[in-house]
């Protein structure tokens, strides 16, 4: 069963809930890092949490939402070893798996709705790598 790790700020917490609620519906395991009210608090402190669960492999995948997705994404993205990826349709959270190997999906609570999200959550949990030409590029990545 994979282990998905959620955050989310204020601005993401109705949509973090509405995505937790559809993964465990669908058989994932997950572990939510909050936040757990729309009371205002600052998302670095949730991109953090999860993306430390994501490389100790605490959780397979990190999904994170604040209002655009923007800050929670810089600041996952700070973490070593986390890719995440700010993603507003199903194509490019697709692809984002196949040529980047993003490890941590982010999505803007103010941006899209549920139904679109749900369909990107449901393309980047189920799209593979596609190695090749892409591996030294993300190795790349990994290097700075
Ligand atoms: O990139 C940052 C996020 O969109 C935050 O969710 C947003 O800045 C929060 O704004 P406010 O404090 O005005 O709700």
């Amino acid at each position: 069963m994979k282990k998905i790790a959620l955050g989310a700020d204020h601005g993401g917490y109705e949509l973090k809930n509405i995505v937790r609620e559809y993964l465990k519906n669908n058989g994932y395991e997950v572990i939510d890092f909050g936040t757990n009210s729309s009371d205002s608090v600052d998302y670095p402190e949730f991109a953090h949490k999860v993306g430390e669960a994501v490389v100790n492999k605490e959780a397979d995948f990190g999904i994170v939402v604040c209002g655009t997705g923007i800050g929670i994404s810089i600041a996952a993205n700070k973490i070593k070893g986390v890719r995440a990826a700010l993603c507003h349709n199903v194509w490019t959270a697709k692809l984002t798996r196949q040529h980047n190997d993003a490890n941590v999906l982010a999505m803007g609570g103010r941006v899209i709705g549920p139904g679109i999200a749900l369909d990107m959550v449901e393309a980047f949990l189920n799209t593979e790598f596609e190695g090749g030409r892409h591996t030294n590029r993300v190795n790349k990545i990994e290097e700075c």
